[in-house]
C-alpha cells in the first residue's frame, strides 16, 4: 500500500536524527543480499550469550570487529576463534554518507571499521542498552531492512527512560552521537502487520546493520 502520510526527517535528540527512506529499494536489496551471504560465511551469525547466560533473540553477525557482550577481538572467540570477517571499503563509504546526510554535513570525516548485523524474527527484541564497547566519539549509523519496529532511544544517563519510540520502516536510516552517542537504546519489538517492500527478507524479519568507528588498533 502506498504510505499516505510523508514520513519527515526528524532530529529526535540533540545529536540522534532520523531520516525515513534514506535507502531506496534495490540499495536495500543490495545490503539484504550482503547480509545474509555474511550471516552464511564461516561459523555464521549466532545468538550471543550475555555474561549472566542469557542467549540474545536476535542474531548476528560482526564485521571487522567481533563483538562479544561487552567487547570486541579480532576473532571469534564465541565462535571457535576464526578470524572476523574484513569491514569492506563500500561500506564505509555508505556510512560516511549516511553520516554526511543526517548531519548535513558533507565536510564530516567517518570511517567506521565495525558492523554488527542485526537479524530478529519473530518475538525478537534487543533490551536498553549503551553501544560503549568503541573507544572513539564518532556517531553510530543504524540501517533498517525489512519489517518494521519500534526503536526505543533516552538519555545517556537513565537506564529507565524518559524514552522517544521511534517506528523504524525498511530503508530507514538512523544516527545517533554528539551528546547523545552513549544513549540508552533498544527495539522493544517489531511491528508485524507493516507492509515491507520485497527487499529480500525472510517473511516477518527485520534486519539492522549498525556502523560504528572502533577506536581500536
Ligand atoms: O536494531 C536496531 O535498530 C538497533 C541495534 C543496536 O542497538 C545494536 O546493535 O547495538
Ligand atoms: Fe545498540
Amino acid at each position: 500500500m502506498l504510505e499516505l502520510i510523508p514520513r519527515e526527517r526528524r532530529t529526535l535528540l540533540p545529536g540522534v536524527v532520523h531520516v525515513p527512506d534514506w535507502l531506496d529499494v534495490p540499495a536495500q536489496q543490495r545490503l539484504v543480499g550482503a547480509a545474509q551471504a555474511w550471516a552464511r560465511e564461516g561459523p555464521g551469525a549466532r545468538h550471543a550469550t550475555l555474561p549472566g547466560g542469557a542467549r540474545m533473540s536476535v542474531e548476528t553477525v560482526c564485521l571487522g570487529w567481533h563483538w562479544i557482550p561487552y567487547r570486541y577481538s579480532r576473532t571469534r572467540d564465541d565462535q571457535g576463534g576464526s578470524p572476523v570477517r574484513p569491514f569492506p571499503a563500500w561500506l564505509a563509504d555508505l556510512g560516511a554518507r549516511a553520516v554526511a546526510d543526517a548531519y548535513g554535513a558533507p565536510e564530516v570525516v567517518y570511517r567506521p571499521d565495525v558492523a554488527l548485523i542485526n537479524s530478529y524474527r519473530g518475538d525478537a527484541r534487543l533490551g536498553v542498552h549503551q553501544d560503549r564497547e568503541e573507544r572513539a566519539p564518532d556517531p553510530v549509523v543504524s540501517l533498517s531492512l525489512g519489517a518494521a519496529c519500534v526503536f526505543r532511544i533516552g538519555s545517556p544517563h537513565h537506564r529507565r527512560g524518559p524514552w522517544h519510540d521511534v517506528e523504524l520502516l525498511s530503508g530507514d536510516l538512523v544516527v545517533f552521537g554528539g551528546e547523545h552517542r552513549l544513549a540508552y537504546h533498544g527495539v522493544p519489538r517489531l511491528l508485524p502487520d507493516r507492509d515491507v517492500p520485497d527487499v529480500g527478507t525472510a517473511p516477518g524479519e527485520r534486519i539492522n546493520i549498525t556502523l560504528r568507528v572502533s577506536g581500536l588498533a
